[in-house]
């Protein structure tokens, strides 16, 4: 064992069966444990079930059949969204091998944009809860906190925990206490896109009140009925909290999500020394962002040290793209300065400046010099591309319909395959709409977006000399690009290696590595996706994960120490510990007690608080 520090012996992932110690209707209770009717007959028998389920056995892939047919019935997204959450409390491998063999099709089911739509209607769909809610009302001690997370499970039950404050989410603004929804969907997504256990998860929204009037009007709303609570209070309370994660599950990994402009990068630059931490808006959709960007610049021959950015909508996410951007400038060997050089902030009141008015810490770096722009047009988009000329337009505004056709065609002028994200989520606030500037651009533009649209067909498509391919039936593949496809690969990293901390040098790490696994790159062709798609995530997220826990053991903040130097062998460890998307676990029936007894002699937890399960 590890001499690194006391945690390292803490277990990671179960092997083997899962040793349970629920019988009966508690079994079939039970999400991680219950596998309905594909109980077999000898389990039937052990653990009590005879009499509690009809007499055929069926197979997960028959399971996954019918639960398709039922969720096919559903007739709007809404209804598939809350179908999947009722099957995700009844029994986890099934909801997990269905969404796996359906990716495509759910993804944007249980991700943004219906789950956008599932959190703004949280209170009326509410059935049952998921996850845990601390409200800043009955909040009283740092140790009233921790006695309620022990609930969820002891020391080193928890592998990553998802903390939202509802400010912020998915592009819809404040929420409340229905933010919980984004913590519960981004730990679905870590499971299914990096195999990460989902009982070993904790989704949880701290509710501060709401500033959203409609919540405050409306009578069936279930949060904190009251305007949120900002300043010391607020502070106060957030730091109890991180500090109560900190000491009752010392070694998960904390990943902040949708917090409001005024706090997300604050409670980043706090505690991301403290604890391995992560911000999601930020460092996961700069790290995509780069990605893609990264893809983008190699297969339309652009030097990443030469590109300029244009940034519009300078907030959590747009300000994360351009840290992200000057960072893999760094590890280029530019000197900051020269970096930030390439990156121009656009926000309500045009292009920032050293003349604009109370910018945030987060923009401050790349003020542009206001006497240069003395008698310039510094808010209308295409001036400002026409001025700057740049490679790679970028938008995180919920700003919908910004990138019109005179910027997109102003921008084709300058460049020949004009880069364009908007990354603005959901879709119906995004900048513009990809078919669109392709057409503007015939074609010529690289696309990615930030939340998901269907191929679109290259009418007689030319090649670069303007030669007409005129049977050409292919089709632009619009990239999606959101944070989700990099931060379950980064958080698997952290959590296989007891990571002690999430420095820059990991995400950037993580960054080159997802960027070479874009089809544009492996296929050298710039009508190819700027990044893998969804169907492949789970692969690409090992590849990811290899490169960072390289990383992190390079940089002395791994906390285990059995971890593979031989590639091969690093990505059958990776593998080895992820949860199966495709089979039931062998149960094996063990008493309470028994549990109890090996849990304290250090056996492996195979469920969070409350589960009675630990894996031999
Ligand atoms: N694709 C992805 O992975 C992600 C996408 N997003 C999306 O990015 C958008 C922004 O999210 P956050 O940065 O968290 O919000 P935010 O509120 O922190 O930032 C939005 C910024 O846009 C500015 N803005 C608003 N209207 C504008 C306009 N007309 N012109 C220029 N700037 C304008 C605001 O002043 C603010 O600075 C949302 O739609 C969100 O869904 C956010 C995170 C990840
Ligand atoms: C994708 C994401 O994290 C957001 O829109 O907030
Ligand atoms: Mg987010």
């Amino acid at each position: 064992m590890s001499t690194h520090d006391k945690y390292s012996h803490l277990p990671l992932y179960a092997k083997g069966p899962l040793k349970c110690a629920l019988k009966g209707q508690a079994l079939l209770d039970s999400p991680l444990f219950n596998k309905g009717s594909a109980f077999t007959k000898e389990e039937r028998e052990k653990f009590g079930l005879n009499g509690m389920l009809p007499a055929a056995v069926h197979t997960l892939d028959q399971q996954v059949e019918r639960a398709y047919q039922q969720y096919s019935e559903r007739s709007t997204a809404l209804g598939k969204n809350t179908f999947l959450n009722s099957l995700k409390d009844q029994n986890l491998t099934l909801f997990f091998a269905l969404l796996w063999q359906h990716v495509g099709e759910m993804y944007p089911i249980i991700y943004t944009p219906t789950e956008g739509e599932a959190i703004e209607q949280y209170s009326r769909l509410f059935r049952r809860p998921d996850g845990c809610f601390l409200n800043i009302d009955e909040h009283t001690s740092r140790s009233s906190i921790a006695s309620i997370l022990k609930q969820f499970g002891g020391e080193g039950d928890i592998d990553y925990i998802v903390l939202t404050d509802g400010e912020e989410i998915l592009g819809i603004g404040d929420q409340g206490v229905g933010g919980i929804g984004i913590s519960v969907a981004k730990l679905v997504l870590m499971t299914l896109c990096a195999g990460v256990w989902p009982n070993r998860t904790l989704p949880i929204v701290l509710d501060c009140g709401t500033d959203n009037k409609s919540l405050l009007n409306d009578a069936a709303y279930l949060g904190l009925r009251h305007p949120r609570v900002r300043s010391s209070r607020y502070n106060s309370f957030i730091d109890d909290v991180v500090q109560s994660i900190k000491s009752t599950f010392p070694t998960a990994i904390l990943h902040f999500e949708d917090f409001g402009l005024g706090n997300a990068r604050r409670l980043l630059e706090i505690y991301s020394e403290q604890l391995p931490c992560f911000n999601d808006d930020i460092q996961g959709t700069g790290a995509v962002t780069m990605a893609a960007i990264h893809a983008a610049c190699q297969v339309s021959n652009v030097e990443l040290k030469d590109a300029r950015v244009l940034i519009f909508g300078a907030g959590t996410a747009g300000t994360g793209v351009a840290d992200q951007f000057v960072d893999a400038l760094l590890t280029e060997g530019l000197e900051v300065g020269e970096a930030r050089g390439g990156v121009w902030l656009v926000d309500k009141s045009g292009l920032l400046t050293t003349f604009s008015e109370e910018p945030t810490e987060a923009q401050k770096p790349y003020l542009r010099k206001s006497v240069e722009w003395e008698g310039k047009d510094t808010t209308a988009l295409e001036k400002l591309i026409s001025e700057i000329k740049p490679h790679i337009l970028i938008g995180c505004s919920t700003s919908p319909g910004a990138f019109t056709e005179k910027a997109v065609r102003e921008m084709a002028k300058h460049t020949p395959h004009p880069i364009i994200l908007p990354l603005s989520n959901p879709t119906r606030l995004i900048e513009a709409k990809p078919e669109d500037i392709l057409k503007w651009t015939d074609f010529k533009a690289l696309v990615a977006t930030g939340g998901p649209f269907d191929p679109i067909p290259i009418p007689n498509s030319s090649d670069d000399d303007g030669n007409l391919n005129e049977n050409d039936e292919r089709k632009y593949v619009v990239a999606e690009c959101n944070n989700a496809t990099i931060f379950p690969a980064i958080g698997l990293s952290l959590i296989l290696t007891r990571s002690k901390l999430l420095t820059p040098p990991l995400l950037a790490t993580a960054v080159k590595a997802l960027s070479l696994e874009a089809p544009c790159v492996k296929q050298n062709d710039k009508k190819a996706a700027l990044l893998p798609d969804i169907t492949d995530v789970r692969d690409i997220s090992v590849k990811v994960a290899v490169k960072v826990i390289r990383k992190i053991v390079g940089e002395g903040l791994a906390r285990v120490d059995d971890i593979p130097e031989d590639e091969e062998e690093l990505e059958g460890w990776v593998r080895g510990q992820m949860w199966d998307v495709s089979t039931y676990r062998d149960l094996e029936a063990v008493d309470a007690e028994r549990v109890k007894e090996a849990l304290e002699e250090g056996g492996e937890a195979a469920g969070s608080g409350g589960c009675l399960g630990i894996a031999g």
